[in-house]
């Protein structure tokens, strides 16, 4: 971009701020990422869930007056919400994939060989970035000095030691090896040292001072994150229960000496529930004790007999109950306060006011723990993250890592696995405070203070009182593995 340009779009960027984004500030390192896109850099940016990364590659795309932002993204639902939050706010954007007409899709082919495009910003899958006929797009643009900036977004997905692993975005070195101008914005929440290496070598991003690394620390100290140690025996329905009354019950009582007059069970929150239907639970799991066998519809259906306004999200509902519940969820209405949902709920949703994210089971890897748990509190405002651990199922989910790496599905069994046992590390330490344990997994070079922000800064021996307590213990578990294998894998031993 030519100086004056340059320094012309410097002087813009708090103005369209405030006019376009409708921001009065930027948060953290957000102006100086920007400043270093404007400036022609490439850039990493490595920074907790919540922070406002978007911004950061969507500034620079609309205040430079002319050409185009490609951005990669893994996930149709976030360039879906993100190309719907930009047109909303009058941004030229669009996204390519498989859900557009072909009248769409060739408008946005029309536009990209103009010699002008409209287009600020363009989403696209990796898949399409490998296709000839893309590239060849891409070249034209590129050829008429209108190809602004590459930007890859969830960049962790890049690398095979990264929880999210997608071949196709292997092959994006493309971009350097044939525009080597063209700056490349690399963006995620969640990578390793190891990563993070991967991404920028893959990408094949210059050394610094051309690439302006940013690392910031992944601590998110307005989230307040608790284990709750449980076995096969104890649902944590009588759990979540009582907490949620305690909530609505001092939400009360501050309504009533404050008159807000504000619906007292408004508190917003995401219960992750590995299993989808009663019909595939029985199928999968048919001898686990009822607790384990719960589902999304049956933990919604519960909390609703008690008056909770929760509503089940998954696979199998059709398009028009999925949409429904999330536009409610969205606009906070009543009935709709809490979704029990698969993990596929979630990404690319922005909801600023989610108070809490319930963990019903293990999950599969610290990075899913982290992002998850990372829909809560994006409003800044405190949040809880409480997460339900159980030995048993540990050991079910370490089955399914191990029979999904024994039919050879997955190629990035080991590094799953690895992930895997640092989410068990993660739960069942008792002594280190969870931001610092998270934060030192992916890298950071400092410990985050905690504030008692979580359940061990709170109170360390009452966590180790209540994993002694909760948790079977690991000879009881074995045993019942070893020995009713069956049962303890509810049939999955079976389904093979
Ligand atoms: N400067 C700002 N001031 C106020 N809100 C902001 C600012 N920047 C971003 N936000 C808001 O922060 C929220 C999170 O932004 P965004 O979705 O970009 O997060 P992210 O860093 O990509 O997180 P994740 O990795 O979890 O997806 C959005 O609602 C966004 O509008």
């Amino acid at each position: 971009m030519p100086g004056e340009k340059r320094k012309r779009s410097l002087l813009d960027i708090d103005f369209v701020l405030r006019r376009v984004f409708g921001k009065t500030s930027f948060r953290s390192v957000q102006r100086e990422v920007i400043e270093a896109a404007l400036e022609g850099c490439d850039v990493y940016l490595q920074a907790s869930t919540g922070l406002g990364k978007s911004l950061t590659f969507q500034l620079p795309a609309v205040v430079t007056d002319h050409g185009t932002t490609i951005v990669v993204s893994p996930l149709l639902s976030i360039m879906a919400n993100q190309v719907e939050a930009l047109t909303a706010a009058g941004v030229k954007a669009a996204r390519l994939d498989s859900t557009i007409t072909p009248q769409e899709r060739n408008a946005i082919f029309k536009d990209l060989e103009c010699g002008h495009p409209m287009l600020r910003l363009l989403y696209v899958t990796p898949e399409l970035c490998a296709t000839p006929n893309f590239r060849a797009k891409l070249a034209i643009v590129h050829k008429q000095g209108e190809l602004n900036r590459i930007v890859v977004d969830e960049a962790h997905c890049i690398s095979e030691w990264g929880h999210d692993f997608r071949a196709a975005f292997k092959q994006l070195y493309w971009f350097k090896c044939e525009f080597p101008k063209v700056p490349i914005m690399a963006v995620t929440a969640t990578a390793t040292h190891r990563v993070r290496e991967d991404i920028i070598r893959i990408l094949r991003l210059p050394p610094p001072p051309q690439l302006q690394m940013f690392l910031l620390s992944t601590s998110r100290a307005n989230l307040h994150y608790e284990i709750r140690y449980i076995n096969d025996s104890i649902n944590p329905l009588d759990d979540i229960l009582a907490w949620l009354k305690g909530v609505y019950q001092r939400k009360k009582d501050m309504d009533i000496r404050d008159s807000t007059g504000q619906r007292h069970t408004a508190v917003s929150g995401l219960i992750y529930c590995q299993k989808v239907t009663a019909l595939q639970n029985l199928c999968i799991f048919p001898n686990l004790p009822a607790c384990q066998r719960q589902t999304c519809e049956d933990v919604a259906k519960e909390l609703r007999a008690h008056g909770i306004g929760a509503r089940p999200y998954h696979a199998v509902l059709n398009n028009e109950e999925k949409t429904d519940t999330t536009q409610n969820w969205l606009l906070s209405l009543p009935g709709y306060d809490i979704i029990v949902a698969t993990t596929a709920f979630g990404m690319g949703i922005d909801k600023a006011n989610v108070r809490f994210v319930v963990h019903w089971e293990c999950p599969m890897s610290l990075e899913a723990y982290y992002q998850e748990a990372g829909r809560a509190g994006r409003d800044g405002n405190a949040a809880r993250c409480i997460l339900f651990y159980s030995r048993e199922s540990r050991d079910r989910a370490a089955y399914l890592l191990n029979r999904e790496a024994a039919r050879g599905a997955n190629e990035q069994a080991e590094s799953r696995m690895r992930s895997f046992q640092a989410l068990v590390t993660y739960c069942e330490d008792t002594t280190t405070c969870r931001h610092v344990s998270i934060s030192r997994y992916f890298g950071d070079t400092e410990d985050p203070v905690c504030d008692f922000a979580c359940d061990v800064c709170k109170d360390r021996s009452a966590v180790a009182a209540a994993k002694r307590s909760g948790l079977a213990a690991e000879e009881w578990v074995s045993t019942q593995r070893e020995m009713n294998a069956e049962s303890f894998y509810g049939g999955m031993v079976d389904y093979d």
